[in-house]
């Protein structure tokens, strides 16, 4: 019996090779790691952390512009060069407007996400929730951060009394979670609160349970589809949905409105303009939306996730470096309080242009720790590589691998030191678009970075002009991070010690 069954799990093996056409690189003449069964090139993934893993894999061919692999079971294409990069992101990007991500939108309350969607009806929502994002609902953060810094000063403060380092990552998912669910929702949340339900939101959202689930569905949508999978769990998808259920209740109930993401959303649904229309899909076979309550949770969940984690991940590798290198730290209070001196309040929207050495020092924070290590795109049309000969197949997987690219010498010389100074106006110009990838490239950038930049600029300058931040007996250098999770997290986590600094 287990001979049979030993057989038959062998001949399922080179099936599924076979089918996952091996030689499909050779046959295009390209470069190529020979796939395995099943796993393609990804074995070692489980081993590794995803920084370690693709550091490893960025390693092979360091003279070619591009190399093939297999992930998992779909051949894929690793590009090394920023120039081909923006090609891919920018210049050809109608022949990529998917990034490969998938969840059946049917089954999944999450499916029919902005970030899962691709041609004309990613283009449309994105239109769309792109007006949540000018420069007048982005100045609501004002009052956002003030309401919520006032949580965060408390919690700060009592944990300076215990005289014990502050861990914080949770400090900063608190405080970014707080602002994300204020910015969707327009209500006011405690995250510091020991028993907020929001708290653990953004940690359960990208738990190493959604980074597999997300694996399959780009792995493969049919059997993403076959199987039900659901990206988040049950428990954080209903929690989302009860919350919006209330909020618009009441508001209905109570004819009230908020310049919120949920109102913009309310609006998309009352007035669409595809109601009274039969077309089912666009011209390149997306489907036309229907913006139903089911839309809306999607966008909510969506903006939730992205806006809580990265966002807390980036202010904790910024303090975490600026704990590191002391001199960048006075730098950027110095410049935080030339500005506060002269407005005499914290600062605010309108100030932070004034900002450019934190902003520069934020920006190496997200090139030397980007939140993403990697990022796809998926070609959906037959695409031919500019000056090469080289085609490729709908379906075949682009990879850019951010944080090697963004630890090459040959981009940033010294990649490993944290100098705020690339991104100055005299160094910026040598930066290549194309090896600068926090927040991805081209039209399907992250949609919230500006927004994510003021949450940074605000949040970072209150805790400085404040607080001075240094290393403690427990912070752990290089900052140890988790295997398993989609977005870096640094696990178990960062302790500083936090002084106060001149207003008590
Ligand atoms: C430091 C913080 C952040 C980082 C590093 C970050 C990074 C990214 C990256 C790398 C992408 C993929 C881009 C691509 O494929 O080219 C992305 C997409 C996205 N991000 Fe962010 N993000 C951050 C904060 C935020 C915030 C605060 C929001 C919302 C309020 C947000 C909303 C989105 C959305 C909606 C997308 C999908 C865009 C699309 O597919 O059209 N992000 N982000």
């Amino acid at each position: 019996m287990l001979l049979i069954l030993g057989i038959l799990f062998v001949t399922c093996c080179i099936l599924l090779w076979a089918l996952s056409s091996p030689f499909y690189w050779k046959s295009k003449g390209v470069p190529y790691l020979f796939p395995l069964p099943l796993f393609g090139s990804y074995l070692t993934s489980f081993l590794l952390s995803n920084k370690d893993f693709y550091a490893k894999l960025y390693k092979n061919y360091p003279n070619e512009k591009y190399f093939g692999l297999h992930f998992y079971t779909r051949p894929a294409l690793l590009i090394r060069d920023p120039s081909i990069m923006k090609d891919i992101f920018m210049k050809d990007f109608e022949y990529f407007t998917s990034n490969g991500l998938y969840s059946n939108f049917d089954n999944d309350p999450f499916g029919e996400n902005l970030l899962f969607l691709h041609g004309q009806e990613w283009k449309k929502l994105r239109l769309k929730l792109t007006r949540q994002f000018t420069p007048s609902k982005l100045r609501l953060m004002n009052d956002y951060v003030e309401n919520i810094m006032k949580n965060a000063t408390d919690f700060i403060n009592k944990s300076i009394k215990q005289n014990e380092p502050i861990e914080i990552v949770k400090m900063n998912t608190n405080i970014a979670t707080d602002v994300i669910v204020q910015a969707v929702y327009g209500i006011e949340t405690d995250c510091f609160e020991d028993k907020s339900l929001f708290s653990s939101l953004g940690m359960k959202m990208f738990s190493p349970k959604t980074n597999t689930n997300m694996l399959f569905g780009t792995v493969s949508p049919k059997l993403n589809d076959f199987l039900k999978v659901n990206i988040f769990e049950k428990d954080v998808t209903e929690f989302v949905e009860n919350v919006m259920k209330d909020v618009i209740e009441y508001r209905e109930k109570n004819q009230f409105n908020k310049k919120d993401f949920l109102d913009a959303m309310i609006n998309v649904m009352k007035t669409n303009e595809n109601n009274n229309k039969n077309e089912i899909y666009f011209p390149d076979k997306t489907r036309v939306p229907e913006y139903t309550f089911k839309t809306a949770l999607a966008q909510a969940l969506l903006l939730i996730s992205a806006g809580s984690e990265s966002v807390a991940m980036a202010m904790s590798f910024f303090l975490y470096e600026i704990s590191l290198n002391q001199e960048i730290q006075d730098k950027c209070r110095e410049e935080i309080m030339a500005v506060v001196n002269e407005t005499g309040t914290d600062i605010r929207y309108e100030d932070i242009n004034k900002l450019t050495y934190l902003d520069m020092t934020i920006k190496e924070t997200v090139r030397k720790h980007p939140l993403f290590v990697i990022l796809f795109r998926k070609c959906t049309k037959r695409y031919q590589f500019r000056n090469s000969n080289l085609t490729i197949e709908p379906g075949t997987l682009l990879l850019a691998p951010v944080r090697s690219i963004q630890w090459d010498p040959n981009n940033y010389p010294d990649p490993e030191s944290f100098i705020p100074e690339r991104f100055s106006n005299e160094n910026k110009a040598s930066i290549d678009a194309g090896a600068y990838l926090p927040f991805g490239l081209g039209p399907r950038t992250c949609l919230g970075k500006y927004f994510a930049r003021l949450e940074m600029l605000l949040v970072i300058s209150r805790l400085l002009r404040n607080y001075r931040f240094t290393m403690s007996s427990k912070t752990e250098v290089p900052v140890k991070v988790c295997k398993y999770t989609r977005i870096v997290t640094p696990n178990p986590g960062i302790w500083l010690n936090v002084e106060p600094i001149n207003q008590f």
